[in-house]
């Protein structure tokens, strides 16, 4: 509760500033989430309810908008992936195209001086900022120029936070302290802002070491693969994971964390933001390539952005975004693998996955 009220006082304090619509609106989003909500569509309604196990294709009908001549650029999301470093250029890479095949109308990704010309020859459709810094490009430097590194890291972030519908903070990070520090103050000023974020990869690791960082932020969806939630459970419930209670650990680890929502990948992945707890278990694919879980937390951060602007329409849905955005990610990753896996069968990768991503959107929710 006493965290519901420093939210709330924090959005007084922000609209007395004059916010940008774009703020108002997750302004609106975020006390509609807290306090709840009047208008319940039925359809949505029938999708969430009853078993745990959700009807993602519904919820990607509902929350998918339609393609308006009168929206302009922009409107259909803008995501910005922070990740990449010298090792891993392919994890941020693919949960930033991920959003723009999903339909995201920008995407943009934050990285190492060293993997943004990477990245950038990946793929002209991404905006790369070669921002991020790791400690052996600082090592001689002195303390206090140090700070003004990680205050020029920060700043950069900063001119473009509040423009962003949806940050994904952590694929292909990696583990350098002084990086991983510079990206806890990201996640101080995303929270300030306002905007969402999943956490994904190295990110993980950020917060299952700090865990305050993202501890009752409404906002904040965490995407762990089996190693990932395993450290999670270790760190906060303080015991091992147990299948035998997997829904209930779930919801306990979500509730633990302030109501953060959880998306833990796996066989079925399961989705929880400490109340309900939903599942997704449609068929995907026998091929466990790298990289699938950076098409999710791009296609989260997306799918997010989208419940959240219902939300904040006359069409509100009574089930919190995060959630829907989980659900509707999850859904269309596993329909874009078996489709993928039924055209490429061993040889299918990330990339067929991510090709196969607008024929399954399509599928479901036609674009006209
Ligand atoms: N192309 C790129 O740039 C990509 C970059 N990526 C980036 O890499 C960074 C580290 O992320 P991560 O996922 O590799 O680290 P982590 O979770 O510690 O796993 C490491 C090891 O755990 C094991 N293991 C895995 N699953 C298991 C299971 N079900 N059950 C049991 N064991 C299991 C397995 O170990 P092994 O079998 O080799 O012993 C696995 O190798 C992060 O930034 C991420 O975003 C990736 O996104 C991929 C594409
Ligand atoms: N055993 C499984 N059976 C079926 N689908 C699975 C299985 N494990 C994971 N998945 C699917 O693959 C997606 C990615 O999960 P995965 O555990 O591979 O993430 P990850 O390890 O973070 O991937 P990445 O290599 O991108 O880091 C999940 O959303 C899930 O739908
Ligand atoms: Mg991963």
């Amino acid at each position: 509760m006493l965290v519901k009220h420093s939210v709330i006082s924090n959005i007084g304090r922000l609209s007395s500033l004059s916010p940008s619509s774009s703020v108002l609106r997750r302004q609106q989003f975020l006390v509609r989430t807290l306090c709840g909500s009047r208008f319940n569509p039925l359809k949505l309604i029938r999708a969430m309810s009853s078993t745990s196990e959700a009807d993602a294709e519904s919820i990607l009908r509902t929350i998918t908008p339609s393609l308006d001549p009168k929206r302009h650029k922009g409107q259909a999301g803008k995501i910005a992936v922070i990740g990449g470093c010298r090792e891993y250029t392919g994890a941020p890479y693919f949960a930033a195209i991920s959003a723009l095949k999903i339909g995201a109308d920008l995407s943009h990704v934050f990285c190492t001086k060293d993997a943004a010309p990477v990245i950038k020859s990946y793929s002209p459709e991404l905006i790369v900022h070669p921002v991020l810094e790791e400690s052996y490009s600082i090592s001689e430097f002195s303390e206090e120029d140090k700070r003004k590194v990680q205050d020029k890291v920060i700043g950069e972030v900063d001119k473009w936070m509040e423009r962003f519908d949806c940050l994904v903070i952590g694929p292909g990070l990696g583990r350098d302290p002084f990086l991983l520090e510079c990206v806890s103050k990201i996640m101080l000023l995303a929270k300030k802002s306002i905007v969402p974020f999943v956490v994904d990869g190295d990110g993980l690791f950020l917060v299952t070491n700090s865990v305050d960082l993202v501890k009752s932020y409404p906002l904040a969806v965490l995407t762990p693969n089996v190693n990932e939630y395993k450290r999670l459970v270790q760190k906060v419930l303080n015991c091992e994971v147990d299948e035998q209670k997997a829904e209930d650990q779930l919801r306990s680890l979500a509730k633990q964390i302030g109501g953060v929502t959880i998306l833990r990948k796996g066989k079925s992945d399961l989705i929880s933001n400490g109340e309900t707890v939903k599942s997704v278990s449609i068929y995907g694919s026998p091929r466990r390539c790298g990289g699938q879980g950076d098409i999710l937390s791009g296609s989260v951060a997306v799918f997010l952005s989208w419940a959240q602007q219902l939300k904040s329409g006359p069409e509100s849905p009574s089930e919190n975004p995060a959630i829907l955005g989980c659900i509707a990610a999850s859904g269309l990753l596993r329909k874009a693998a078996a489709l993928a896996f039924a055209k490429h069968k061993r040889s299918t990768l990330t990339s067929d996955i991510i090709e196969c991503l607008g024929e399954s959107l399509e599928d479901i929710s036609p674009a006209s």
